[in-house]
Order: C-alpha cells, then sequence, then structure tokens
C-alpha cells in the first residue's frame, strides 16, 4: 500500500478536477453561497499525524455533524436516560421529516435527525441559559479540537434562524408532547448556533479521535467517554449517520460516519484513524457528493471499512 499522505493528496487531485460536484444546500441561504468547487480531507491517527490533502484548513459550518458532539455530551450529562427522549433507529426518511414523530408519540428516531438533535439539545439545556449551554459545546469543541479558536459563524445561526420554519415546527410538535421541556425559542437557539460552529476537516478529525481509539482522545491526553460509549456512538453513526442514505454509506464505504449539510463527513475507522472530508455540493439525500466518493476511494485503498477489505 502506497503511504497515507500519497493516498490522501491522488484523492484530493482526482476530487478536485471533477466536474459532477452535488448542489450546495440552498435552504440555509448563507450556505447557498458556498463555492462548491472546493475539497478537504484530512486524516489523523493515535500519534497524532495527519495526512491532509485539498483545503484542509479551510473553515467550513459543521452542521449536522454537530450531533456528534451534543449526543456525547448529552450522554455525559443524564447517560442513558437520554434514550426516553430519543430513539436508536434509523429513520429511512430525510434529515428534516416530522412525518414519524406522530405515530411515535414525539419520540425522534435517532439523535442524528433534527428532530433527534433537538431533543438532545433540550437536554443539554435544561437548568441552563442558553448562553451556558452554548459555550458548554463549544468549549468541548474547542477541547476536543485542541483549538482554543474554535467559533461559531453568526452569520450562518442568523440565517438559518430566520428559515428555520421546518425546525421550529419539529420542535414545537416535540413541546406538544412534553418532550421539549425548555421553551422552544431557547432549544432551537441553540441548536441553530451549534449547528453553525466553523471548523476545518483538520479540526474536525481531531475532535472525533475519541471515537476512533474506544473514548480515549490521544492527543488531548484523556478519556472523553468510555469505550462501551464509543463503541455505541459509532453504532449509531454507521446506522443513523447519514439520514436515508445510511444503508447506500455502510454498503459504499462501511465506516461509522455523520454527514452535515455544509457539506462535511466526519468518519471513524476505529483503532486506525479520525477521518474529515469536505466537499459542499450534496447529494439527493443532503450528504456531501465528492465526500462520500472519496471516502469510499480511501477505503478502497486502506483496507480500513469495518467489514473487511
Ligand atoms: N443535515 C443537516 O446538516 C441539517 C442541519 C441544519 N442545521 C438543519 O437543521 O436543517
Amino acid at each position: 500500500m502506497p503511504d497515507l499522505d500519497t493516498i490522501v493528496k491522488e484523492i484530493a487531485d482526482e476530487m478536485r478536477a471533477r466536474p459532477d460536484r452535488g448542489a450546495v444546500a440552498s435552504y440555509i441561504p448563507e450556505l447557498a453561497r458556498v463555492d462548491a468547487g472546493q475539497f478537504g480531507l484530512a486524516v489523523i491517527d493515535r500519534e497524532g499525524r495527519v495526512a491532509a490533502g485539498g483545503e484542509a484548513d479551510i473553515s467550513f459550518s459543521i452542521q449536522s455533524i454537530s450531533k456528534v458532539f451534543t449526543l456525547t455530551l448529552a450522554l455525559g450529562m443524564v447517560g442513558d436516560r437520554l434514550w426516553r427522549k430519543v430513539g436508536r433507529e434509523p429513520s429511512g426518511s430525510p434529515f428534516n421529516s416530522i412525518v414519524q414523530l406522530e405515530r411515535e408519540q414525539g419520540i425522534p428516531r435517532n439523535p442524528f435527525i433534527n428532530a433527534g438533535a433537538i431533543a438532545v439539545t433540550d437536554v443539554i439545556l435544561s437548568g441552563h441559559q442558553p448562553r451556558e449551554a452554548l459555550g458548554e459545546i463549544l468549549r468541548f469543541m474547542q477541547f476536543l479540537a485542541q483549538d482554543s479558536g474554535i467559533a461559531i459563524d453568526e452569520t450562518v445561526a442568523a440565517s438559518e434562524k430566520r428559515t428555520g420554519f421546518r425546525n421550529a415546527a419539529l420542535a414545537n410538535y416535540m413541546r406538544s408532547f412534553g418532550v421539549i421541556e425548555n421553551p422552544v425559542d431557547y432549544t432551537l437557539g441553540v441548536y441553530f448556533h451549534h449547528c453553525a460552529i466553523a471548523m476545518s476537516c483538520r479540526q474536525l478529525a481531531t475532535a472525533g479521535l475519541y471515537l476512533a481509539y474506544s473514548g480515549l482522545h490521544p492527543l488531548a491526553g484523556h478519556t472523553v467517554i468510555s469505550a462501551e460509549r464509543a463503541r455505541r456512538i459509532n453504532a449509531i453513526m454507521l446506522t443513523c449517520g447519514h439520514y436515508d442514505g445510511s444503508g447506500d454509506f455502510a454498503y459504499r464505504v462501511g465506516l461509522p460516519g455523520k454527514s452535515g449539510v455544509g457539506g462535511g463527513i466526519l468518519a471513524v475507522a476505529p483503532g486506525k484513524a479520525s477521518i474529515c472530508v469536505w466537499s459542499p455540493g450534496l447529494d439527493a439525500a443532503g450528504n456531501s457528493h465528492l465526500g462520500r466518493i472519496a471516502l469510499e476511494m480511501l477505503v478502497k485503498r486502506t483496507g480500513w471499512s469495518i467489514f473487511g477489505v
């Protein structure tokens, strides 16, 4: 196998030249302005060795990738009681779907669809002011990425707040079942802001290291969560991390992964590496088009799929 630096550089070169790029998310006006020609990839291992290609140091809107980290925080706060408010099954529906909520007593299918992530955010918010809850989430990201410069893009947060009618509907609907307990505006405010955190591939790959190494963040020298919890979060990423594209992602890539409509994908190769890829153009399910193709190539060339070579 050629060395990882070469593999990553070759993938980045190939991806940058490809004409098929998908379409940037347009329902959040600020994201519609992002240049779809960009591509970045960063792979980082236990020792902190980084193989990076393309625009791996450009910040982008992490959007739903934040849901992995809010899930981690909420489990740390309330443990398995969290599962009273949110399920662990794939939804088979788009990320912003509302239909299952009526049939299932307002309990979202999993923490990685919008409804589920809003319910998780509500748990983090409990007993706190929105500003404090958001500070907690941001500090957690800065710690995991080992970078105190990570910040929220207020323009993106405001843009989503102005147009977030669908998420407001989900939150109000869950509130009617008592699944959301805080004022809906507070919960949504925190949710929109954590989705609007801006990070680069290198920073996100660093932040995901604890999932690749059984809960231990090798660079922070800190156990973030237990090995059992890390394994379980990875399982939910595999089954639910790409909405109704999760089955296809498992089939093609075979790694736990979480996508966001900013075009990022965080992927975990347990015991091997933490990976982040970014290309803003999305496929029909709202997942990065070239991001998925790049990960497919990476897995093929490294043999890292959890299902075998
Ligand atoms: N899939 C996503 O990344 C969606 C996140 C986005 N903030 C939303 O709520 O619509």
